[in-house]
């Protein structure tokens, strides 16, 4: 009887042993598998990250350049894009000289370009930085003809929260509609270039927190600096092989100072008078307080041609040079 339950007990014990054995090789097991996959994830996670710059030039309908993604796990355990970073543009050309080791096709293409949102953030934060020093002031933004003064004015205003004005269509309103070219064809150049400098007189000492785009020869009078220093200058400096084909493209109508028959070569006209234009007036531009050169900002950037550039990028230099200036100006106040 004593050796039946003695049996009985080991039998049993041998079978708890068994048992134990049994559900702890299980857990190993599955523990094996959770390691392998976190490990798997980790890695599919670092791949992602270390060569996530995507060529969007391989993509048929996008936008020319590159788009940086950071690739996260959510919690059921499916890839899933989030907002590529806001960074800074030095801390991103860093980044950049990492990525591109990864990157041949973008070696190839030699595109150094932000994702539309990561300039629009760059651009947000810079207007904020330099915002309390500007204290309000008139920015100015002068250049030859077709420079971008009115696309890049509209993209400094909307950042900064100022109001665009148009020296040209400000002296259109004052003449009851009258078109710049019909001023010019009815009244002179001479009336023209009269209400030029009324309108930059009461802009300077009447408007605040305003973005102007400056006629292009709004330079040429000394006392239109006297008004326009009350505020920060800003020149758009961009090649005049580039101004000719931006007016060719859109045509002269509106250009007397351009105007050519249709009978000529567009561009090559344009090209001409606007060297003859450039003679007379290139030197007055470097009166400004801050001067964006496409060419330094393609360069810059890495691009290989200033046509590159998008017109944030341009607005985003803009700021960049302005701050520069600020320091200069008022470097007590900025520390
Ligand atoms: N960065 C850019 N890239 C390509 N095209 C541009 C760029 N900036 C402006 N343009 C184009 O060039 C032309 C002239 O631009 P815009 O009117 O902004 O210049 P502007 O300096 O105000 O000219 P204007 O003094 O003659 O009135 C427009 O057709 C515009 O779309
Ligand atoms: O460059 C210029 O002299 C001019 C530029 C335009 O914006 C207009 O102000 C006008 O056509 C003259």
């Amino acid at each position: 009887m004593v050796d039946m339950v003695a049996v009985k007990a080991e039998r049993e014990s041998s079978q708890r042993q068994r048992q134990e054995s049994a559900s702890l090789k299980s857990l190993v097991f599955c523990s094996a598998v959770e390691i392998k996959k976190n490990v798997m994830e980790v890695a599919t996670v670092q791949r992602f990250q270390y060569s996530s710059w995507i060529d969007l030039r391989n993509f048929e309908g996008k936008p020319r350049g590159s788009l940086r993604y950071t690739l996260r796990f959510k919690e059921n355990k499916t890839l899933r894009v989030v907002a590529p970073l806001a960074l800074d543009r030095r801390r991103d050309h860093r980044l950049r000289s990492v990525s591109d080791q990864n990157s041949s096709a973008l070696l190839e293409t030699g595109s150094l370009r932000q994702s539309p949102f990561d300039e629009e953030q760059i651009l947000k934060r810079k207007a904020e930085e330099i915002k309390p020093y500007l204290k309000g002031r008139p920015i100015f933004l002068v250049g030859m003809m077709g420079s971008g003064k009115t696309t890049v004015g509209k993209i400094l205003s909307k950042a900064l929260g100022y109001t665009l004005l148009d020296c040209d269509t400000f002296i259109e309103h004052a003449m009851n509609g009258t078109s710049v070219a019909e001023i010019f064809e009815h009244f002179g150049e001479s009336v023209f270039r009269e209400k030029e400098t009324e309108t930059l007189k009461e802009v300077s000492c009447m408007y605040r927190q305003v973005v102007v785009s400056t006629g292009g020869g709004a330079v040429i009078r000394p006392i239109n600096w006297k008004y326009m220093h009350k505020g920060i200058t800003i020149w758009l400096d961009v090649p005049l092989e580039v101004l000719a084909h931006r007016i060719a493209a859109v045509g002269t109508d509106s250009r007397p100072l351009l105007h050519v028959d249709e009978a000529e070569d567009i561009y090559t006209t344009t090209l001409n008078r606007l060297s003859k234009i450039w003679d007379v007036r290139g030197e007055a531009y470097t009166n400004a307080n801050a001067r964006v050169s496409l060419e330094n900002t393609a360069l810059k950037l890495g691009y290989k041609s200033v046509s590159d550039l998008t017109p944030t990028e341009i607005a985003i230099e803009a700021f960049e040079q302005v701050q520069s200036y600020l320091d200069n100006e008022d470097g007590i106040a900025r520390l």
